[in-house]
């Protein structure tokens, strides 16, 4: 199955405490929500890619925030599935290509859009959602590139998901609203879960 078909949401997440890790793939699981996708942004991001690798086998788990070669190489060793990046460069696509994984490579401008085609993409996320056009942008790029599809992610909310949701040329969103600062660091994952069960609703009627 695509990576754009599995979730309405990819829960974009930064985990500051590795231990926080495996709970909170269980809080996104039991709220229906099978896709993760961890920032490279934190010093526990890698160990807590491993241990959701070895402990957490139900969800698909991606990593983010691929911005250097060496991020890719060790994105995979830790047990990333798949490889997001914010936006693209030769380097980088090269390193990915040699870890065999699949990729979300970032774009937010219609020349960006065509390299990527040129190199065999047709699911890209495109990022900063909100700060370079929004569902408009989306809207237009579809009459060119009607054979791309997105993942926006970038200022999303559970209040604005539903119209980038509505555009067929979008598989599903990016976010980091299922998983809030203060609830993760509090340990609150009911409340994770219930963020993750409301994503359910943002589909309703389109499939
Ligand atoms: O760190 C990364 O690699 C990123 O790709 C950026 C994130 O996807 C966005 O920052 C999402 O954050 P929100 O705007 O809070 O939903």
């Amino acid at each position: 199955m695509s990576l754009l078909d599995r979730d309405p949401v990819i829960p974009v997440v930064v985990v500051e405490d590795a231990g926080d890790a495996v709970p909170l793939a269980h809080a996104l699981l039991a709220g229906g929500v099978t896709t993760i996708e961890v920032t490279l942004r934190t010093d526990a991001a890698l160990e807590a890619v491993r241990r959701i690798a070895a402990e957490v086998p139900d969800i698909c788990l991606g990593v983010g925030t691929v911005l250097r070669p060496e991020h890719a190489k060790a994105a995979a060793e830790a047990g990333a599935q798949f490889l997001v990046t914010p936006g693209t460069t030769a380097s980088v696509l090269g390193a990915v290509a040699e870890t065999g994984l699949p990729c979300l490579p970032g774009a937010a401008t219609v020349s960006e859009v065509m390299a990527l085609v040129e190199q065999g993409f047709t699911e890209l996320k495109f990022f900063p959602a909100e700060a370079s056009g929004g569902p408009a942008f989306l809207h237009g790029v579809g009459g060119p590139v009607p054979e791309v599809r997105f993942c926006p992610t970038g200022g999303i909310t559970a209040a604005s998901a539903g119209k980038y949701l509505a555009l067929p040329n979008v598989g599903c969103v990016g976010g980091t609203w299922l998983t809030p600062k203060d609830a993760v660091a509090a340990g609150d994952w009911a409340r994770v879960s219930r963020l993750a069960a409301a994503t359910a609703e943002l589909r309703g009627g389109l499939d």
